[in-house]
């Protein structure tokens, strides 16, 4: 039955397209990475790693909190030693009670070993709360320190470590599944101190009781921990079994119960096709957890069976022990309570030591992953950029990881301060690289880039980036406040550092009479997800961006596509702002070409390569790509012509 999703996502002979009524078959989730590799160890491999992690989980926590890591193992020992003498305490009331002579006299006798039984149990419960509460203390100190480690390290890699599919990859993973782990890890590392503590605790009580039972205790215990690890294993199997299925049900959800996509899913029509889609996956998942819930219920019973032979043959050995007199009463009556309570504490362990060793495995993806980031920061030289007059762009490539051509081939062209110069092109031409190289936000793969004559590859990457603004094409709608979505620009401007304020940089964009017209004016919250946010129209949120780089107030300024998604009366007053100023350069990319009209300098993009350049005047006159593509483009605008749509 599980083959049927398969059957239903899978894709059909190479050769021919798929069927289009089917969804594409899913790849395994990235936080499954390890997820096989565990299933096929067996428990006994686990338990031979377990010194090495238990030595890490406890390093990890260690480093985090000594004070709760000392007290988290610390107390469980304690709250150990209070088991047996718990055990010790009851032998000798029960012994006292099950001596000859009249009740009050047995009552009375028992009474000191009572208070002692009493105080230790106590005191082992009081114990135990107080180890919870330091292990408790410990998870939200580690997911802090975890978390901070991961997000200095993402914020601080070289753009170009987002293009490595590998690396892109690794992130996801630890972000998704990795970084939560340091916690657990810990957290299993207690239990199984735990676990072993109450054994041992529970062993060493026995033994001073009657030596003989121990054995007999021990092979109690052993059908209980087959059983654990059995069932943890089929949990876990069924799961993977699961899982494909389960994602595409998750993705379907968010399809069909979400604000982003309800409007294109009204618009055609998908109900029906999203539907039947979930109808059927949803078939398969109910007969399959069926069934896991009816094997699960087959395996607890034959593991209940095979526990509750153990138990009665101790019975039986106690009973014989008993009528051989090699046992007192009392000491058998305490035997029956140590095995329940060996009994859970194997539990514990055997299911700490199962979790840990998964769990370690993705904590391990985190620590690789986090040496890979430190080797992507970019380092540069100490030269501080303060201010520019000209970028070289000297004989520059850029080829994309995993690709065979350059998005960028030999390029050389030179930005002087006081300029604006225009990139244009095809789609795919190369433009936005090209832009991204010039902001230094990626390193060229070949060729030079020289800001006043200095390698860029010398200079201090941070003061280099604050001489910088990039309006980029592909912008993010940060759910910030109107106001902050400026702000960010340069969060950090010093009072005393000129430039625009938030209002100017805002008017300067036509943004500020439409942000004042919002409910709560520049502090209006700008997503719908968090209470009173609200939405802005693509091209509102267009005409923050560029208020957002003109706020930024940087030597250069890059603006890729900046008025893609403006109405004419904003693209013209944002355009008014990017003319000519003495103290800056401008390196503009777009498509509409009359926009490019008045820069200094146009360059043509073709396939990576920089096919022409020149004004508007000289490229129209020189004819070739750059003419080819206005003259396509104006004689759309031209009144009364008859290719203005096509028919
Ligand atoms: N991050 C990336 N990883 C791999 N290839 C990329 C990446 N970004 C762009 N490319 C490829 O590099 C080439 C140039 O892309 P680029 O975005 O620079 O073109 P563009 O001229 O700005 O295009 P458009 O006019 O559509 O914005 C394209 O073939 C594109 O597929």
């Amino acid at each position: 039955m599980e083959s049927m999703a398969r059957q239903r996502t899978a894709p059909q002979d190479d050769d021919q397209p798929g069927d289009p009524s089917v969804l594409p078959e899913l790849e395994d989730a990235v936080w499954m990475h390890h997820a096989r590799e565990f299933a096929h160890t067996s428990f006994w491999a686990v338990a031979r790693r377990l010194p090495r992690l238990v030595h890490e989980a406890v390093a990890l926590a260690w480093a985090t909190s000594r004070r709760d890591t000392v007290a988290s193992i610390g107390l469980n020992v304690a709250a150990g030693v209070m088991t047996t003498f718990g055990l010790l305490a009851t032998t000798s009331v029960l012994r006292e009670l099950f001596a000859a002579g009249p009740t009050p006299d047995r009552v009375r006798s028992a009474a000191p070993a009572l208070i002692v039984a009493a105080a230790a149990v106590s005191a082992r419960g009081g114990l135990t709360i107080a180890a919870g509460w330091a292990q408790a203390r410990l998870t939200p100190q580690i997911n802090y320190q975890v978390e901070l480690r991961l997000f200095e390290a993402t914020t601080a890699v070289d753009l170009a470590a987002f293009d490595d599919a590998g690396f892109a990859e690794e992130m996801d993973r630890v972000r998704d599944r990795g970084m939560g782990e340091a916690a657990y890890i810990v957290d299993h590392t207690v239990n199984l101190v735990t676990g072993v503590v109450g054994m041992l605790a529970t062993a060493v009580a026995v033994t001073v009781i009657q030596p003989l039972l121990l054995p007999f205790l021990l092979l109690a215990a052993v059908p209980q921990a087959v059983t654990a690890v059995r069932m943890a294993r089929r949990e876990y199997l069924a799961m993977l079994a699961r899982i494909t299925r389960q994602r595409r049900m998750w993705m379907l959800a968010h399809l069909m119960a979400n604000r982003r996509t309800a409007a294109e899913v009204r618009a055609y029509q998908m109900r029906g096709f999203l539907l039947a889609e979930y109808r059927a996956v949803m078939a398969v998942e109910t007969r399959a957890q069926l069934r896991l819930v009816r094997s699960q219920t087959g395996t607890r019973v034959v593991g209940a069976s095979v526990a509750g032979l153990a138990t009665f043959g101790v019975y039986a050995v106690l009973g014989g022990l008993l009528l051989n007199g090699m046992v007192a009463l009392a000491a058998a009556a305490t035997a029956m309570l140590a095995l329940q309570s060996a009994r859970t504490s194997l539990g514990v362990a055997v299911v700490a030591t199962n979790s840990l060793y998964e769990d370690a495995l993705y904590y391990q993806d985190y620590r690789d992953f986090l040496d890979r980031a430190h080797t992507r920061v970019p380092i540069g030289g100490d030269r501080v950029a303060d201010g520019v007059d000209a970028i070289e762009v000297d004989e520059v490539s850029l080829r994309y990881p995993d690709t065979d051509a350059p998005a960028v081939d030999r390029v050389s062209l030179t930005v002087r301060r006081g300029e604006v110069i225009a990139l244009v092109g095809e789609n795919g031409s190369g433009k936005t690289t090209l832009a991204k190289l010039i902001a230094g936000l990626y390193r060229p793969t070949g060729g030079v880039i020289r800001w006043d004559g200095v390698d860029a590859a010398e200079l201090d990457p941070r003061a280099l980036g604050a001489q910088v603004a990039v309006m980029t094409q592909d912008w993010w709608r940060f759910p910030f406040t109107a106001g902050q979505n400026i702000r960010v620009g340069r969060h950090d401007r010093p009072s005393d550092r000129p430039g625009p304020s938030v209002q100017e940089a805002a008017a300067s964009a036509a943004a500020h009479d439409m942000i004042v017209g919002l409910p709560h004016g520049y502090d209006t919250l700008l997503d719908r997800e968090f209470k009173n946010g609200h939405e802005l129209s693509g091209g509102q949120w267009q005409r923050l961006v560029a208020a957002r780089g003109l706020y930024r107030d940087a030597a250069l300024l890059i603006c890729d596509e900046p008025s893609a998604a403006l109405d004419a009366r904003a693209e013209h007053a944002l355009f008014q702002h990017l003319r000519r100023r003495p103290d800056r350069a401008v390196v503009l990319i777009t498509h509409r070409l009359a926009n490019v009209r008045h820069a200094d300098r146009i360059f043509v993009m073709d396939r990576g390569r920089l096919v022409q350049h020149g004004s508007h005047d000289e490229l129209m006159a020189a004819g070739g790509l750059y003419r080819e593509l206005f003259e396509l483009q104006a004689s759309g605008y031209l009144a009364g012509t008859d290719d203005a749509l096509p028919r």
